[in-house]
């Protein structure tokens, strides 16, 4: 799936500024990846000149390049036994918080990520708001190897796997595997599909991240909404 990073960029900004709210003194931090989360960035780099102690870990290659041009010192997993928070973008999200990332291809480290903290923060423009998951394809990162086997095994769960494709090129994620965009009718079940998909030879990883979040900030064009977990929203 091709994705907009341009979109809602004002939304985008707001909600990504918000989230480095509850980022505080000497917290470790996962950082999440995308258009969003570029402005949590930002404004975290902003707080570290201003004499913030902090410490992240990125979960992508192009969060890497980020926080190292905002000055945002990073650390390892080995470092630490947990993180104190992640701040992450997402694609979709359902009513029971469940979501569905890996538009930008980066959802096996952000899962890694942000599995390991503490505290997981979400933010999103309205837009991606949904009673149930499955309008925005679904990534599920695969090996490269006998990858059109694997497809085919992910296709009868009932959807048509689309191999994620860079202009001319097979996308490939930083981890050296291929991601195929599975357009699914619905998912109305995320947790039974999710471990469906994993039990499949040849999948590494699904954009399903369920009972993760803890938090989501919402932009809309009337201001910022915060979401907490057993809220309804
Ligand atoms: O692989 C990409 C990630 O899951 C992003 O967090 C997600 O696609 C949201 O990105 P954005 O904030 O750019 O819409």
């Amino acid at each position: 799936m091709k994705k907009n990073f341009e979109e809602n960029q004002d939304q985008k900004r707001l909600v990504g500024e918000k989230a480095a709210e509850y980022i505080k003194d000497g917290m470790t931090v996962g950082l999440g990846s995308g258009s969003t989360v570029y402005w949590t960035l930002r404004k975290l780099g902003e707080m570290i000149q201003q004499g913030i102690k902090v410490s992240g870990i990125p979960s992508s290659k192009r969060t890497e390049g980020w926080a190292n041009e905002f000055g945002i010192p990073l650390i390892d997993f080995k470092d630490v036994d947990y993180l104190d928070i992640a701040i992450d973008g997402a694609d979709e999200v359902d009513t029971n918080l469940n979501l569905s990332k890996g538009g930008g291809g980066s959802l096996l480290r952000e899962k890694l990520v942000d599995d390991y903290a503490r505290k997981l923060i979400i933010v999103v423009d309205q837009s991606k708001m949904v009673n149930e998951l499955g309008r925005f394809s679904l990534p599920v990162e695969i090996v490269p190897f006998g990858w059109e086997v694997t497809a085919e095994r992910i296709a009868k769960l009932g959807c048509v796997p689309k191999l994620r494709m860079n202009e001319n090129e097979i996308f490939i994620t930083n981890n050296g595997n291929y991601i195929v965009d599975c357009q699914f009718k619905s998912i109305p079940n995320p947790a039974e599909l999710h471990n469906q998909l994993k039990l499949l030879l040849g999948v590494v990883e699904t954009g399903l991240f369920i009972n993760m979040t803890d938090v989501v900030i919402v932009g809309g064009d009337n201001g910022i909404r915060v979401i907490e977990k057993n809220k309804t929203f």
